[in-house]
């Protein structure tokens, strides 16, 4: 067990101001909330990718990708440590395996804003308190929470991957929406009406806020 007093922040030679400037840009996360299916991942790497062309340095933090490596579940993980390992650090989709799971994710994203980078994160993130607690391990103005405000009707017609068929047959417990709940933002700082949009227009979108809270420059 590691005595956490014994334990030591360190502050860097390179401030975060310094990497900055260097990209001429601010670090900030962009945190994508929202049922499965509402369109995060597509609306991230939309975003990403427009980010990218306008020499702004962005990087996407994915919830099905995460969950194949930082966060796999335990039948994805092996420890030389015996069996304990994966039913230790494994996670899956109980309300405390989500919470740890933004909890995790949380702090990659935030060392990544401490880098200068815009860090996007697509993760249906359920419980707003988890979000919450995320928000307040950083500065003001740093955490942009976005609902991707897609109808569950909506999702559940596109159901690109058959989730939500399997979680109505009950072959999948405790799927978001269906037998499990979801807890929209009270106060986030956009809300996009993502079933009436096409993702270039809602990446437009917040590029607009980005603008307009200067963390990218109108000419970025
Ligand atoms: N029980 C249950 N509930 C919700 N989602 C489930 C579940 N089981 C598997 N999946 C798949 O996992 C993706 C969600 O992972 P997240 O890490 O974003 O979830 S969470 O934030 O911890 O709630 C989610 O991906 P997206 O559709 O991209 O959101 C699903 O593909
Ligand atoms: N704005 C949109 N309009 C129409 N379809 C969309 C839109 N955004 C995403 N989709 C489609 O909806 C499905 C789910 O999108 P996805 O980005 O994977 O959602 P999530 O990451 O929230 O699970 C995909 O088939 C995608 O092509």
């Amino acid at each position: 067990m590691t005595n956490d007093t014994n334990v030591t922040w360190h502050e860097h030679q390179v401030s975060r101001s310094l990497r900055e400037s260097m990209k001429g840009h601010k670090g900030c996360v962009i945190w994508f909330t929202g049922l499965s299916g509402s369109g995060k991942s597509t609306v991230a790497n939309t975003l990403d990718h427009k980010l990218h062309q306008m020499g702004v340095h962005s990087a996407v933090l994915d919830g099905d990708n995460v969950r194949h490596a930082l966060n796999a579940g335990p039948g994805m993980l092996r420890g030389a440590h015996g069996d304990d390992f994966a039913e230790r650090f494994g996670l899956g989709f109980t309300a405390m395996d989500r919470e740890e799971n933004i909890r995790r994710i949380g702090a990659v994203a935030h060392l990544f804003s401490q880098a200068g980078i815009i860090a996007l994160t697509a993760f249906i993130s359920p419980y707003r308190q988890d979000r919450d607690r995320v928000r307040r391990t950083m500065d003001a103005g740093e955490f942009i929470e976005i609902f991707v405000d897609t109808p569950l009707d909506v999702c559940e017609t596109r159901d690109p991957k058959g989730l939500y068929k399997k979680a109505r047959a009950g072959e999948i417990k405790n799927f978001t929406g269906i037998d499990d709940p979801y807890e929209a933002p009270s106060a986030p700082e956009l809300v996009l009406q993502a079933s009436e949009k096409t993702p270039g227009v809602l990446a437009d979108e917040v590029i607009h806020y980005l603008t307009t809270q200067g963390i990218i420059g109108a000419t970025a």
